[in-house]
């Protein structure tokens, strides 16, 4: 399953009048990722994720999600995926577990472990309950629930049908530090046990802990698309901080990129023997390793790139 295409688009455009949401987009996830979509707000990540979903039309561009066209192919599509898209809706004078049962029953389709009867679907409730950490509330009235509480039974929602692909549009929001990193933690399990998840965000911190792909949103362009860990090579530079910084420049010898205080950035890629330099020179050190980019400051780099490409209208 590895290496397959599970979403696929191809210049995929909405326009709402004369505002274009998304501006040609080509999306490719593969099994196993668990792939960030990145962008400031107004990007066009959600409307990419309802178009995904056949919630919107897209204007123009093809979409294929678990090889099947969409929205043609969204019956046998649908059941397979499992979506929490802006902030979950639930009963709030039911239980989180009846409203889970409810949607269980109230879902297109029925595939592997779906279907069955009351028992069942109560049974299936309670099981993704635990999952998420609710499995101790289940039965109190989701209008007692926090806003991390409700993000979670959404969550579990989304998890009912033990879905090939997950897509998530901005799962973590509302949440505290802790509610986060139980999400997160939930995450990485998920894509552990081979779970495929596309998951909308604007916290890079997050997506850089989680992600194992990267796309990038600006103004409806996707200006990046690659794997984290390109993203985060090392740069071909190394990061040195010592007490001694006058004496490293001399030994350096034109070498030094750049110097802030006692740290020092120097145009020498293998750590190791620029270190075994300086140990040399007598240059005291106190850290030394390659430069690699934050997601960060990638992200704003080519974010950046663009901005001086407005054509005023
Ligand atoms: N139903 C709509 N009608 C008109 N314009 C819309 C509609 N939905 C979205 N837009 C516009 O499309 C653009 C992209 O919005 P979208 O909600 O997809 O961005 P986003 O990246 O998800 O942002 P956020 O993080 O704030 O949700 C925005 O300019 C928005 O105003």
């Amino acid at each position: 399953m590895t290496g397959q295409v599970v979403v696929a688009t191809h210049g995929l455009t909405k326009r709402y009048g004369g505002v274009t949401a998304v501006d040609a987009v080509d999306l490719q996830v593969h099994a196993g990722d668990v792939y960030g979509f990145l962008g400031a707000n107004g990007s066009g990540k959600t409307t990419t994720v309802r178009c995904l979903l056949g919630l919107v039309l897209a204007t123009s561009g093809s979409i294929e999600l678990l090889g099947r066209p969409m929205p043609a192919s969204a019956a046998s599509v649908l059941p397979r995926v499992g979506a929490l898209v802006e902030g979950p809706a639930a009963y709030g004078h039911l239980s989180g577990r009846r409203n889970l049962v409810l949607h269980d029953a109230s879902g297109r389709g029925e595939r592997g472990p779906a279907g069955g009867g009351r028992r069942d679907r109560t049974a299936r409730a309670q099981e993704v309950l635990e999952l998420v950490g609710l499995g101790a509330v289940g039965k109190r009235p989701v209008r007692a629930y926090s806003l991390g509480m409700r993000q979670r039974l959404g969550l579990a929602a989304a998890l009912l049908r033990r879905p090939d692909l997950l897509v998530l549009d901005e799962p973590t929001n509302g949440l505290d530090p802790q509610g986060i990193r139980e999400i997160r933690g939930l995450l990485l399990a998920l894509h552990a046990q081979g779970t495929t998840i596309f998951l909308s965000s604007h916290l890079l911190a997050e997506v850089e802990q989680v992600c194992t792909r990267i796309g990038l949103l600006d103004r409806g362009r996707l200006v990046l698309q690659e794997p984290l860990a390109t993203l985060r090579a090392p740069t071909g530079r190394t990061v040195v901080v010592t007490p001694d910084p006058d004496l490293a420049l001399t030994a350096l010898d034109g070498q030094v990129e750049g110097r802030d205080g006692e740290r020092l950035l120097v145009r020498v890629p293998d750590p190791a023997a620029l270190n075994a330099r300086l140990v040399e020179a007598g240059v005291r050190v106190a850290e030394l390793g390659p430069e690699r980019r934050t997601l960060e400051e990638v992200v704003e780099e080519r974010t950046h790139a663009r901005a001086g490409d407005e054509v005023p209208t």
